[in-house]
C-alpha cells in the first residue's frame, strides 16, 4: 500500500492540485514520470540544427522547450515520482530565492551525490547559516586582492604556453574547454592552498575525474538504482572520495599546526580556518565552528563550484568573441587603450577599468549560464497566487528566463553586450530576470572571484592573440549541470603583430 501511495496516489493528487491552479504539463506516468519522453525527444530533436546559434533550448532540452512554448510561464515535468514546476516570472523567482524563513529549501541530496559534492551549496537551515557565516569572509574583496598574484601566475603560465605554440607554428589550434579547465583548476589550487599547490593540483585532477564519473552515473535516469550497486564506476568514485579526503586532511592538519605556531597564510584555506577559529572564540563554543570533515567538504566544493563554472564562462566567451569578431576587436582595443602596449592588469583595481570586457562576460553569462536553480516545498506553501503542495520541486531555469522575450525584447537571441551598459545594469538590478550567480542570501559566494579570474584571463588573451573558430568546431551546447560545448571548443589562435613576448606576458 505504501508503494502504491508513493508511485501512484501521491503523484496523481499533486498533479490534480497543480492542474486546478493552471499548472499543466505532460501527464504523470507511474514510476518513470516523463523521463522516457525526455530521452525520446532529446534523441529525435537534439541534433536538429538551430535557426539562430544562440537559440539553444530546442536542442538541449526539447521537452522543456515544448512546454515553455505551449504554457509560457509555469508548467510541470515529472522526474520519476517527483514533480518539478518551472517558474519563469521574475517576481516569483525573487520571492523564492529571497525567502529567508526556509520555506523553499534546496532538495535533499542522496548519499551517492555526497561522494561528489556536499558542503555549503547543499545544506539548509542552521547548518547552512553557520557555514555561510564562516565561508563569507574568505571571499571578501579585500581578501581577493591578496589572491591576485595567484591568478596572475596561473594565467601567465597558460598564455606563455600558447605563445610558444603560436611562435613555433604562426598560429595554433587549441581546445579551449580543456585549457580553461586546467587554468581554473590551477587558480583554485593556488588561491586555496598557496604553498600546497601541487597537492591542490592533484585534488583538482581527482575531482575532475569524479565529476565525469558522477555525470556518467546520472545518465542512467531509467535505472536510478544503479547508483547504489558496486559497479566499477561506483567503486572508483568511492576510492577517489577517500583519496581526496586524505590529501585534504594532510594539508589541513599541516596548516592547523602553522596557525597554532602563530603563522598565518592569506589563501582560501588559511582564511577559512582563521574565520572558523574566530567563530569558535567569539561565541566561546566549539560547536560554532566547523569540523575537519566540514572543512574538507567546503574545500571540495570550491573545486566543484568554481572550476567548471568559470572554465565554461571563459570557453563560451572565446567562442562568442570568435563568432562576433567586432566585439573581439572592441574588447582588444579597450585592453590596449587602458593598459598600453607593455602592460596587462596586475591587480584587482585594474580589472574594474575593463568596462567592455565586463559587459561581454555578463552577456555570455546571459546566453550560456548554468542550467537551473532548484528549490523544493516541504509543506503546503504559498507562492504569489499559487498554493503549492508539499514535495514539489521548483525549477528556475536560467537559460529560459535569460531568453524570455517579455523581459529582454525581440532581439533576445542576439549577442548584444551593450545590454549591460552601466545604465541598463542599474535599471534591471532589482529584477530577477537575470541571475547567473543566483539571488538573495544564497547568491554565489565566489562571484567576485570568478569575475576577477575571467577578466584577467580575457585581458591577457586579448593582449596577446587574435582568435577564430576552427573549421572543426560544431556549435552544439549541451546541458550537464552547466552548459558545455558537446564537441569541445577548438579555436585557432594567431599571434598579434607588433607585441613582444616579454611585454605580452608581463
Ligand atoms: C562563472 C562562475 C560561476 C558561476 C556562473 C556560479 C554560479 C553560481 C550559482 C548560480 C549559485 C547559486 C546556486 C543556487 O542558488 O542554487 C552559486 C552558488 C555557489 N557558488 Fe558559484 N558560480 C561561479 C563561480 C564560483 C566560484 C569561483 C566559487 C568558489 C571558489 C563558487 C562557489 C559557490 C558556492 C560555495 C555556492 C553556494 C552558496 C550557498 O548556497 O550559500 N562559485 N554559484
Amino acid at each position: 500500500l505504501k508503494l502504491l501511495h508513493a508511485v501512484w496516489w501521491k503523484p496523481k493528487m499533486i498533479e490534480k492540485k497543480l492542474r486546478e491552479q493552471g499548472i499543466h504539463g505532460y501527464p504523470y506516468k507511474v514510476v518513470y514520470g516523463n523521463t522516457r519522453e525526455m530521452t525520446e525527444l532529446a534523441r529525435e530533436k537534439g541534433s536538429e540544427p538551430a535557426e539562430q546559434p544562440h537559440d539553444i533550448l530546442p536542442r538541449i532540452n526539447p521537452l522543456l522547450h515544448d512546454l515553455a512554448t505551449t504554457h509560457k510561464k509555469s508548467f510541470v515535468v515529472w522526474y520519476g515520482t517527483t514533480p518539478r514546476v518551472t517558474i519563469m516570472e521574475p517576481d516569483l523567482i525573487k520571492e523564492i530565492l529571497d525567502n529567508k524563513s526556509g520555506d523553499f529549501p534546496k532538495p535533499k541530496t542522496n548519499s551517492f551525490t555526497h561522494l561528489f559534492v556536499s558542503g555549503l551549496a547543499s545544506y539548509n537551515g542552521d547548518k547552512w547559516a553557520k557555514h555561510r557565516k564562516i565561508v563569507n569572509p574568505a571571499f571578501h574583496i579585500d581578501k581577493l586582492k591578496h589572491m591576485m598574484p595567484a591568478f596572475v601566475v596561473c594565467t601567465d603560465d597558460m598564455v606563455s604556453k600558447w605563445r610558444k605554440l603560436v611562435n613555433f607554428m604562426g598560429s595554433s589550434e587549441v581546445d579551449m574547454s580543456v585549457e580553461f579547465q586546467n587554468l581554473t583548476g590551477d587558480v583554485i589550487s593556488r588561491a586555496a592552498f598557496g604553498n600546497n599547490f601541487e597537492e591542490g593540483r592533484l585534488i583538482s585532477l581527482l575531482q575532475k575525474e569524479q565529476g565525469r564519473l558522477f555525470l556518467q552515473s546520472q545518465m542512467n535516469i531509467s535505472f536510478p538504482l544503479l547508483s547504489y550497486l558496486p559497479t566499477k564506476v561506483n567503486k572508483r568514485m568511492k576510492h577517489i572520495n577517500r583519496e581526496v579526503g586524505s590529501l585534504l586532511t594532510r594539508i589541513i592538519k599541516k596548516r592547523e599546526k602553522f596557525i597554532r605556531a602563530g603563522e598565518h597564510r592569506d589563501d582560501l584555506l588559511g582564511l577559512l580556518l582563521k574565520s572558523n577559529l574566530n567563530q569558535v572564540q567569539e561565541s566561546n563554543n566549539s560547536e560554532a565552528g566547523m569540523s575537519m570533515q566540514d572543512v574538507i567538504e567546503e574545500c571540495k566544493l570550491f573545486y566543484f563550484a568554481g572550476q567548471e563554472t568559470t572554465a565554461n564562462l571563459l570557453t563560451w566567451t572565446m567562442i562568442l568573441l570568435s563568432m562576433h569578431p567586432e566585439w573581439q576587436e572592441r574588447a582588444r582595443e579597450e585592453v590596449f587603450r587602458v593598459f598600453g602596449n607593455d602592460h596587462t592588469p596586475a591587480n584587482y583595481d585594474d580589472l574594474n577599468r575593463l568596462k567592455i570586457v565586463n559587459m561581454i562576460l555578463l552577456e555570455v553569462l546571459r546566453l550560456y549560464p548554468s542550467t537551473s536553480l532548484i528549490r523544493t516545498t516541504r509543506k503546503e506553501t504559498k507562492l504569489g497566487e499559487l498554493c503549492l503542495p508539499a514535495g514539489v520541486q521548483l525549477s528556475m531555469p536560467l537559460h529560459l528566463v535569460h531568453r524570455d522575450k517579455e523581459q529582454w525584447g525581440d532581439d533576445v537571441m542576439e549577442f548584444k553586450p551593450e545590454r549591460f551598459s552601466d545604465a541598463m545594469i542599474k535599471e534591471t538590478k532589482d529584477k530577477a530576470a537575470y541571475y547567473p550567480f543566483g539571488w538573495g542570501p544564497r547568491v554565489c559566494v565566489g562571484q567576485d572571484f570568478a569575475m576577477a579570474e575571467s577578466k584577467l584571463a580575457m585581458a591577457k588573451i586579448l593582449h596577446n592573440f587574435s582568435f577564430e573558430l576552427s573549421p572543426n568546431y560544431t556549435h552544439a551546447p549541451f546541458a550537464a549541470v552547466t552548459l558545455q560545448p558537446r564537441y569541445g571548443a577548438p579555436i585557432v589562435l594567431h599571434k598579434l603583430p607588433g607585441v613582444t613576448t616579454t611585454a605580452a606576458v608581463s
